[in-house]
């Protein structure tokens, strides 16, 4: 069996009076995606806040392809294949849609550093190819290449999803959380979101890890759910187990807790 790209566990995080996570776990295989799932409040945000370095648990660990890194930085976490989109919009209204794909792949710098740049030296000029057909690329793939020159500011909610996506892949990840990536979709765009990231998981090995309040949208894209309730985790298994957990169908449903299905 795979070994796990991300594997958290025991992790606590208190905001004073409030346990918002309570010895929760959360493990990723290579090519999984794995659905996270509860009610409002639940601590899906925060367990992503902890995963991706934003936020450093009371107790717990989180270990990325087998190594601790619960006190490395965001930086050294985005720099080791950890990609993330947030619930709230997170775009650059000014830059177009294509800068925000070569902003994404910038940080692996030039080559040659200002005296390259000055000078036009060959390897940044084909690195900076090579960067612009890698955005070309992901736009393609994500439905945005129309829209590649214009504006991500004047966007639609569900095309500026589509961008944050993009963006996410445009350096390609080793692991991807994504927070709340439908809301605001249309039924197309939401097909075409569950074709990315399936090709993604399918064809790179990437582990994705979803956070969604569209439970249709969640059973319908992820092998493995994983439900938290109050902090911790209540439920996980495939879709079926899960909608059959008459826990999850009460606290989370909104069903009966006896299946007639
Ligand atoms: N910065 C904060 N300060 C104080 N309490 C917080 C903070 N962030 C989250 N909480 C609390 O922690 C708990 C978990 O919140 P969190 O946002 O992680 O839940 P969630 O499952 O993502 O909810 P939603 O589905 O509404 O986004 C909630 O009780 C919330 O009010």
């Amino acid at each position: 069996m795979k070994h796990h790209v991300l594997e958290a566990s025991g992790i606590d995080v208190r905001f004073g009076g409030v346990r918002a996570l309570r010895d929760a776990r959360i493990a990723v295989r290579p090519g999984e995606v794995c659905g996270l799932i509860g009610p409002n409040g639940a601590g899906k945000t925060t367990l992503f806040d902890v995963v991706s370095g934003i936020r450093r648990p009371d107790s717990g660990r989180v270990l990325l392809d087998g190594a601790d890194i619960t006190r490395r930085s965001t930086v050294w976490r985005a720099r080791h294949g950890m990609r993330r989109t947030f619930q709230r919009q997170q775009l650059f209204g000014q830059l177009t849609v294509a800068d925000h794909l070569l902003v994404a792949q910038e940080w692996r710098g030039g080559g040659g550093g200002l005296v390259a740049d000055a000078v036009g030296a060959p390897g940044r000029r084909r690195r900076e190819r090579a960067r612009r057909a890698r955005a070309s690329e992901v736009l393609k793939e994500c439905g945005l290449d129309g829209l590649a020159d214009g504006s991500a500011g004047a966007l639609p909610v569900g095309r500026a999803r589509m961008v944050e996506l993009a963006r996410a892949l445009a350096d390609p990840p080793r692991l991807l959380l994504l927070d709340e990536p439908a809301s605001g979709m249309t039924a197309a765009e939401r097909a075409q979101l569950s074709a990315v990231v399936r090709h993604l998981a399918d064809e790179t090995g990437c582990a994705v890890l979803l956070v969604e309040h569209n439970v249709a949208f969640v059973m319908e894209l992820c092998a493995r759910v994983v439900v938290l309730d109050l902090g911790a985790v209540l439920a996980e298994g495939t879709p079926a187990e899960v909608r059959a957990d008459p826990r999850v169908r009460e606290a989370y449903l909104g069903l009966p807790a006896r299946s007639t299905a």
